[in-house]
């Protein structure tokens, strides 16, 4: 049996506090019904004194949610409080979460106040809240950077004032890991009354230990824990929903478990981002691009043998369809395989050897092989039984002076080579061409496609050229559009020429 872990989601509050990550209330209503789906328990959804877009959105979600608790941030100021209540009207089930700084910065530089000043105004803050509603959450900022002492006699003396639940953020993203289970585990042993709430974290990745410190709190004894979505929020963000959840699913031990239906993780991730304009870095755990990508030779071998060789999470369990083998000059022939396998094609040992060794040649000139030039590579194959082959070819061209081509031919194993000038360089090497075959051939289509994009992208030629009055069909595909051309045209001949 396991233990519930409550998930917060503040990717509507926090994660919405990043600069350029604003939403409209429409767009919030989409993200907070995503995660109601999700299964978070509680969505932090604004704001409501901040601004007056804040606070009805807050009062669209509260109708537009179902079970998750919505919950408004407040600081320990009345009106704030007063603002949060009316916000949260609709709610089937609402939280207010006020709370104020404890650490000593805070006290001395934000309130010019003192200790004792600050104890008083947070329960002041959580008895205001209690009057509109019975769910209050207290935070006590800063908390990471507040000795445990005073932590413990905030704590204690905003349970008496009646707050459910108790978070202690680590907001400057300061503590080690360590170091923060053992506040809450501090807190834990020292607090009179603890064990009838709940304690919450609330971590931020300034030392990139967001997550870390998330997971220690919680074996510390904490049982909510507060996240966003790909960890967006403040400076380096908070701790991110699908690190803790995945971490805690992939370590059953732990005994620790949440609500999350973790099979939609990657479309909200991708829902969120999208929204927010916020791209996810591509080796970010869980729901980056790469998260589930084996790039080189050895990881893919061993992945094709076993999955479990290099993943620890099955990529279907977070919505992913399938890991991707990504072909690069850093694969092996086994990835090679299995991609033309994937595509229906089935190479000899000895083919599948060139068809590698002109993989890698490809491969050294782009970045990433696609299924395209896979295909590509594998009809080369096939292509080399043709009778009239290509043996090299030389341009120039430019601008202000004539294009001109000289072209070699390989016919049934005998060589032949031709020069010609014409209007651009394809012009030059397809009159080369037909100096050696001596036909009238008819260039009547001619078609040039980029694969995908970019200045390293294959380019794709189709060709259509009438002899003897009937068409024939070219095509080749090469990361030189004159050679792809030359190609098409050789690749054409070769279906009239016996
Ligand atoms: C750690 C966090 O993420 S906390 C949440 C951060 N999010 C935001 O700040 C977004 C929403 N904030 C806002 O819209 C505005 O800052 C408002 C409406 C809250 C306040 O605006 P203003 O009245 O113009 O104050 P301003 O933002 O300049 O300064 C904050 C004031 O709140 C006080 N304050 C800050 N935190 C708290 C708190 N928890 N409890 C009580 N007072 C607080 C500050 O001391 C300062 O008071 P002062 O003006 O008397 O020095
Ligand atoms: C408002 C509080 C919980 C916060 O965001 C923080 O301390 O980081
Ligand atoms: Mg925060």
């Amino acid at each position: 049996m396991s233990d519930r872990l409550f998930i917060f989601d503040t990717t509507l509050r926090d994660g919405e506090q990043v600069p350029g990550c604003q939403l409209n209330t429409v767009e919030k209503i989409e993200v907070a019904k995503a995660l109601e789906e999700l299964g978070v328990d509680v969505i932090e959804a604004g704001f409501p004194v901040s601004s007056p877009g804040d606070f009805n959105s807050v009062v669209e979600i509260s109708k537009a949610v179902t079970w998750p608790t919505i919950c408004a941030l407040t600081r320990a100021v009345e009106n704030d409080i007063r603002v949060a209540a009316e916000s949260l009207q609709y709610a089937k089930h609402k939280r207010i979460h006020t709370g104020i700084g404890t650490s000593d910065p805070h006290i001395k530089y934000k309130f010019n106040s003192n200790r004792e000043e600050i104890i008083e105004r947070a329960v002041a803050a959580v008895k205001y809240a209690k009057s509109f509603v019975e769910d209050v959450q207290f935070y006590a900022e800063d908390a990471g950077r507040t000795d445990n002492e005073y932590l413990a006699r905030v704590v204690e003396a905003v349970i008496k004032a009646g707050a459910t639940v108790v978070n202690i953020p680590d907001t400057t993203g300061y503590c080690m890991p360590w170091e923060f289970r053992d506040k809450i585990k501090y807190l834990m042993e020292h607090v009179d009354g603890i064990h009838r709430v709940t304690i919450a974290t609330h971590c931020h990745n300034d030392l990139g230990m967001a997550t870390a410190n998330t997971i220690s709190g919680v074996m510390g004894g904490a049982r909510q824990a507060e996240v966003t979505i790909n960890g967006i929020g403040e400076r380096a963000g908070n701790t991110s929903l699908e690190e803790v959840v995945m971490a805690f699913r992939s370590h059953k031990e732990l005994g620790i478990d949440t609500n999350i239906n973790a099979t939609k993780i990657c479309g909200v991730s991708r829902m969120v981002s999208s929204l927010m304009n916020m791209p996810v870095q591509p080796n970010k755990a869980i729901v980056g691009r790469n998260a589930f990508a084996h790039s080189s030779g050895i990881h893919q071998d061993g992945v094709l043998k076993n999955r479990e060789s290099y993943e620890i999470i099955d990529p279907k369990d977070v919505g992913v369809d399938e890991n991707s083998i990504v072909l690069t000059a850093r694969s092996g022939r086994a990835a090679l395989k299995h991609r033309l396998h994937v595509l229906g094609v089935e190479l000899s040992k000895e083919a599948l050897d060139k068809a590698y060794e002109a993989f890698l040649r490809l491969a050294d000139r782009k970045k990433e092989i696609n299924d395209d030039d896979v295909l590509m590579l594998a009809g080369e194959h096939h292509k080399a039984n043709r009778r009239l082959k290509l043996d090299f070819l030389q341009v120039t061209s430019g601008v202000g002076v004539k294009s001109v081509a000289s072209i070699g031919l390989d016919i049934a194993g005998e060589k032949f080579e031709a020069c010609a000038s014409g209007n651009g360089p394809v012009d030059a090497a397809i009159t080369a061409i037909k100096q050696i075959i001596h036909r009238k051939m008819l260039v009547k289509e001619f078609l040039i496609q980029a694969i995908n994009k970019g200045s390293n992208d294959i380019g794709k030629v189709h060709m259509t050229v009438e002899y003897d009055g009937n068409s024939y069909y070219g095509f080749s595909a090469n990361t030189d559009i004159i050679a792809a051309s030359a190609e098409a045209f050789i690749d054409a001949i070769n279906k009239f020429v016996h």
